[in-house]
């Protein structure tokens, strides 16, 4: 009876992982919201007139408030100063919010036809939107890493982290596969741009998915309260099993995790990672269309098989990592297939919908590759106190690259079809994009993950984090 009495929450498999299913609705919500313009992107061309351009710089607003004014960096020191039940309700609050001025953005058709500092309205305010959000999605994500370092250190932490993985993957996957026939379903009489000219026309509701999405980000919201009881209670059964309290953070930290040669090298690797993956998910479909030729309606479905395999394999792979180990390893293969994949894209033959399944699905692979071994192997590096604050800056890091690729992208397809604009401007039909050049920064990024990730193996060897070590303590 004391035996049971001076356990510890997290000891009963049962509390932890339902613990991890509930913060996993908030980030799927999230993830849900983060991709959710994906698919729409021909639409909002030729409903609200926007460029690629205009769609890189709503892209890449994600960004903006967690690069420019800090905010990620905050969040992480919030989150290590407050703790996780503030935090995580505070981020979902902020998600929320981000998430009802962007739909407001959209659904507004005033905006249209004016500009603020030279940017389309629409496309400047829904930036705005989608701007917060990012700030309330990212600490949100650090949060939850947190809480899963909390409640599975010494137990499944990879499968955890992979399994949290997997279902906000599932937010991302209905992001590319739901949005468009969401919008055809909601068609209704409302203001586009033809011509230039705004007309009151017939067409897609683009805001319908982004309704469904807030929908869905309240829920989350909610359901981030339940988890606060739980954390409340896992917190009272370590105070009564006589478990030490954490030395709290203090800012002197932050230059121990800088120094950490090892951190960088998992920072950069993220970046680099991450740019050539998500900032790519946001221009899919549209590739789907211009490269292969799948009419809009149906050019979300191969995208959506790259979420897809991630939902089995993150999961896989990270139970692979805690029970063998071997995470550098798993993080120089993802690298070596992204290259691959890229390259195959940026090639201008193979131009077959089956080729396109294909490298979508390798790229699934890298997908829960390399997060099912990097994000379980940045507490090898770094200890659990400055764990909030190591993520954050991770992060801030990433978010460059999540801000700054798309970007590159929606200009760099412009410039590489200056067409396209002089037909949208005369009025005739829109041909195609060369999505060669974007491609072949994406495989560029790909070639200095390999790089990056074969350092971070050495450094492992040096140091001796045990990164190619298993997760579960025997
Ligand atoms: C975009 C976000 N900053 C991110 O990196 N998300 C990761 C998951 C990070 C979870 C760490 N435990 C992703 O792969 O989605």
């Amino acid at each position: 009876m004391t035996e049971l009495i001076r356990r510890s929450l997290r000891d009963s498999k049962a509390a932890r992982w339902g613990a991890l299913g509930i913060i996993s609705i908030t980030m799927f919500a999230g993830y849900f919201l983060t991709d959710v313009m994906s698919p729409l992107k021909p639409m909002l061309e030729t409903e609200f007139g926007w460029s690629s351009t205009s769609y890189g710089i709503f892209t890449s607003a994600y960004g903006w408030l967690n690069v420019f004014l800090l905010m990620l960096i905050f969040g992480g020191i919030i989150l290590d100063k407050m703790g996780v039940r503030f935090t995580g309700l505070l981020s979902s609050f902020i998600m929320v919010i981000g998430a009802a001025i962007k739909y407001w953005a959209i659904t507004n058709p005033t905006l249209v036809d004016h500009t603020i500092w030279g940017i389309h309205a629409q496309v400047f305010l829904a930036s705005i939107g989608f701007a917060i959000f990012g700030v309330g999605v990212e600490i949100a994500g650090i949060t939850v890493s947190k809480i899963i370092v909390k409640w599975f250190k010494g137990y499944e932490m990879a499968l955890a982290m992979g399994m949290q993985m997997a279902v906000a993957r599932l937010g991302t996957m209905l992001a590319i596969a739901a949005p468009v026939p969401l919008a055809m379903y909601f068609s209704n009489i409302h203001t586009q741009v033809v011509n230039g000219e705004l007309v009151e026309k017939m067409g897609p509701s683009i805001s319908a998915p982004i309704a469904f999405a807030l929908v869905l980000l309240v829920i989350g919201f909610i359901a981030f309260f339940i988890y606060v009881g739980m954390d409340k209670k896992l917190d009272a059964s370590e105070a009564a099993n006589g478990e030490e309290a954490e030395d709290p953070f203090k800012f002197s930290d932050i230059g121990q995790i800088v120094t950490n040669k090892g951190f960088w090298l998992i920072a950069f690797l993220c970046v680099l990672f991450y740019s050539s993956v998500f900032p790519f998910i946001k221009y899919a479909a549209d590739l789907m269309v211009n490269k292969y030729g799948l009419d809009q309606q149906t050019a979300g479905i191969i995208p959506s098989l790259l979420p897809l395999g991630t939902l089995f394999l993150t999961p896989l792979f990270g139970g692979v990592y805690d029970k063998i180990g071997k995470g550098a390893t798993m993080m120089i293969i993802g690298a070596v297939l992204i290259i691959f994949v890229h390259t195959i894209f940026a090639l201008p033959i193979l131009n077959t919908w089956v080729v396109a399944v294909i490298l979508v699905i390798i790229l699934g692979i890298a997908l829960s590759l390399v997060p099912s071994a990097m994000w379980p192997s940045v507490p090898k590096i770094i200890p659990e106190k400055q764990l909030g604050t190591a993520f954050s800056l991770i992060f801030w890091i990433q978010n460059w690259g999540l801000m700054g690729v798309p970007l590159l992208i929606g200009y760099v397809l412009d410039k590489s079809n200056p067409q396209v604009a002089i037909a949208k401007a005369q009025g005739l039909e829109v041909p195609l994009y060369d999505y060669t050049n974007p491609m072949i920064i994406f495989a560029a990024l790909g070639f200095l993950a390999i790089i990056v990730s074969l350092l971070l193996k050495r450094e492992d060897r040096i140091k001796g984090y045990g990164l190619e070590l298993p997760n579960i303590q025997k």
